[in-house]
């Protein structure tokens, strides 16, 4: 049985916890190196797949690890800028969506069915949109608090993976804003079509990243005041979920660009942060392609997807479990009878 997480009261508490994340369980991981060579194939010959298994044992404290009960989470919030007109949709959508998801009518519902992959849909707020952040700081630290411990409060109890995820009109330009606060450069280098706008919109956004982030960053003190200032409720969610996977033993698949933009938050206060982490794809939006390369992520998939909603998390959920199934059932050679290297 596991303890539920005591919800955070402020953002120097999450820091405190950062600062004493629990590591992998060496032994199983030890122990799914080990058993590893005496499967009935040449040597390596499973690639990628291999350390995959290894690295779920050891996040999951389990020998042989196993991928039967995965959870999509997707956290849904709106934005202050959308109203700047930075995104190709009205903001209006982020609620629709939400209806959506709950009908069972969204690409991340379809990829769930196919997958066995158990849904849940968290709103948060939708009737208070963040501030714009080009103008003041997107939130409160009360209310980045509070969308934290809406994804760090979330019972993980039975889930064997989690695929973390989101919906929010506006939000690639927070992700855009929060890269460029992270790891420099200008606003061109991490601003693009996010849910399909070019021209003067583009240049409308990338207005809106460039004030923002001189505007906040020089007073922010860290990551997570970036992720309060610059971020959103379901960015600040999603840090939360990873927070608390880590601390339930679940291995996390990352999505698209805006999770790892949250992610990215974390990592800045401790570089450990995402070790129990996958990155599921990486998406068609330029800064995610440029964000994973400096958050040193190799993604399993490269699909040309854009979608967010977990998608790219969800599509990798078969690699896993492929992974789990090859180290857990194969033959070793002794068992079969095959005769192992001369
Ligand atoms: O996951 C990605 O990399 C990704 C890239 C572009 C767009 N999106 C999705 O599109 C929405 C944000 O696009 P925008 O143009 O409104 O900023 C949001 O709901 C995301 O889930 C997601
Ligand atoms: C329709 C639509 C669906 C989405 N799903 C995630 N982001 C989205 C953005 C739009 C516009």
């Amino acid at each position: 049985m596991s303890h539920p997480i005591e919800p955070l009261r402020s953002l120097d508490d999450l820091r405190a916890r950062l600062r004493a994340l629990p590591g992998p369980d060496e032994a199983c991981r030890a122990a799914a190196a080990a058993r590893e060579p005496t499967l009935t194939k040449p040597l390596r010959s499973l690639g990628r797949l291999e350390p995959l298994a290894h690295w779920i044992a050891g996040w999951q404290g389990r020998h042989p690890p196993t991928l039967n009960t995965p959870r999509a989470h997707v956290f849904a919030g709106n934005h202050g800028v959308a109203l700047e007109g930075v995104s190709a949709y009205p903001p209006e959508v982020t609620v629709q969506m939400v209806a959506n998801f709950r009908r069972g009518g969204a690409g991340i519902n379809q990829l769930c069915k196919a997958f066995n992959i158990a849904l849940e849909v968290t709103e948060l707020d939708l009737d208070r949109p963040t501030q714009p952040f080009d103008k003041t700081a997107a939130m409160t630290e009360e209310e980045v608090v509070a969308a934290l411990n809406a994804g760090l409060c979330e019972p993980l109890e039975g889930v064997d993976c989690l695929c973390l995820g989101e919906m929010g009109i506006g939000n690639t330009t927070s992700a855009a804003a929060l890269s460029m606060a992270l790891y420099g450069g200008v606003a061109e280098d991490w601003t693009g079509p996010g849910s399909g706008i070019a021209g003067s919109a583009l240049e409308t956004k990338i207005r809106v990243v460039r004030d923002g982030v001189a505007l906040h960053a020089p007073m922010a003190t860290d990551g997570l005041d970036l992720l309060r200032r610059l971020g959103g409720r379901e960015l600040a969610a999603m840090a939360g979920g990873i927070v608390a996977a880590r601390l339930s033993r679940v291995p996390v698949i990352l999505d698209g660009f805006i999770l790892c933009a949250a992610a990215a938050c974390l990592k800045a206060v401790a570089p450990d942060a995402l070790d129990h982490c996958v990155l599921g794809h990486v998406s068609r939006e330029p800064g995610h392609q440029a964000l994973v390369a400096r958050m040193g992520l190799e993604p399993l998939l490269r699909m040309d997807m854009a979608l967010g909603e977990a998608s790219g998390a969800a599509l990798a959920v078969p690699m896993l479990r492929a992974a789990c199934f090859c180290h857990a059932g194969m033959a070793t050679f002794a068992e079969a009878g095959v005769s192992d290297r001369v």
